[in-house]
């Protein structure tokens, strides 16, 4: 199986293991998003060690013991980002499985299993017009107030959202055009997300525009500017 393959098969198997945990209505709240967390983990943690022993991995639910920093090949991994919307029975939720090689988010795939899709680096999704006010995607728990002042700039309006995955991806497939964030996150929240999007011809960069880079030692990647590259001169300049 290629890495391209794998990661789509993980990432999809992790989803539907997330989807009937939720339906089977055992558990509920807050117990339901640690259920989900561990369920999802548990399930990406072997599959990825039995398939790619020699490879390192980076997960939000591991313990990172720095292995990973003697390893070209990192497979970064957040089993369920956006957990509060998926214990609230939202549908922007998403798992992600990227793989880092020499930094570089090289394959990646994001699943939306409650809204039914995957999307993958190698696959772009077909082109989207955009309209002449950008809608701006952005944490709907924790919305950066430099998200407000670049819709104001670029006369946009707001369209709050849970999960990195679920907020990248909506560019992708044009439910969106432009995803902000900073302030914090970290490496598991936007590895595959940036894979997939440059896969998709996106700008993917850090808000300074310097290009993300993975396998850092400190896990947080504090912030991230997602859009088509028709946007980028405008943002550039509002974010300036
Ligand atoms: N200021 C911050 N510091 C650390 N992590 C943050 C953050 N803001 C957002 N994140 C993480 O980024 C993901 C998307 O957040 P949001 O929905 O607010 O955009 C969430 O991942 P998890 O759900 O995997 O914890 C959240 O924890
Ligand atoms: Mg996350």
């Amino acid at each position: 199986m290629t890495d391209e393959d794998l990661a789509a098969r993980l990432a999809e198997t992790a989803g539907k293991l997330l989807m009937a945990l939720r339906d089977s209505g055992t558990v509920d709240g807050k117990a339901l998003g640690d259920a989900g967390d561990v369920t999802a983990n548990a399930y990406l943690m072997s599959a990825l060690s039995a398939l790619r022993p020699a490879d390192a991995i980076l997960s939000e639910e591991r313990v990172d013991d720095l292995s990973r920093l003697d390893s070209s090949r990192v497979w970064i991994v957040d089993p369920l980002d956006g957990t509060r919307e998926y214990s609230e029975g939202r549908d922007d939720w998403a798992v992600h499985v990227a793989l880092s090689i020499d930094g570089h988010a090289a394959v990646g795939a994001v699943a939306l299993p409650a809204q039914g899709k995957l999307l993958r680096s190698d696959q772009p999704p077909p082109p989207v017009a955009r309209p002449d006010r950008p809608r701006l995607l952005v944490s709907r728990t924790r919305p950066p107030a430099e998200c407000t002042q670049l819709a104001d700039r670029l006369g946009g309006e707001l369209v709050p959202m849970g999960s990195a995955g679920a907020k990248a991806m909506a560019v992708l497939l044009g439910q969106g055009d432009i995803y902000l964030h900073t302030g914090g996150q970290h490496q598991w929240d936007n590895a595959a997300p940036v894979a997939v999007a440059l896969g998709a011809g996106m700008v993917a960069t850090r808000v300074d525009g310097s290009p993300c880079t993975y396998n850092a030692r400190d896990t947080l990647l504090p912030d991230l500017l997602i859009c088509p590259p028709e946007y980028e001169a405008r943002v550039r300049e509002a974010l300036a």
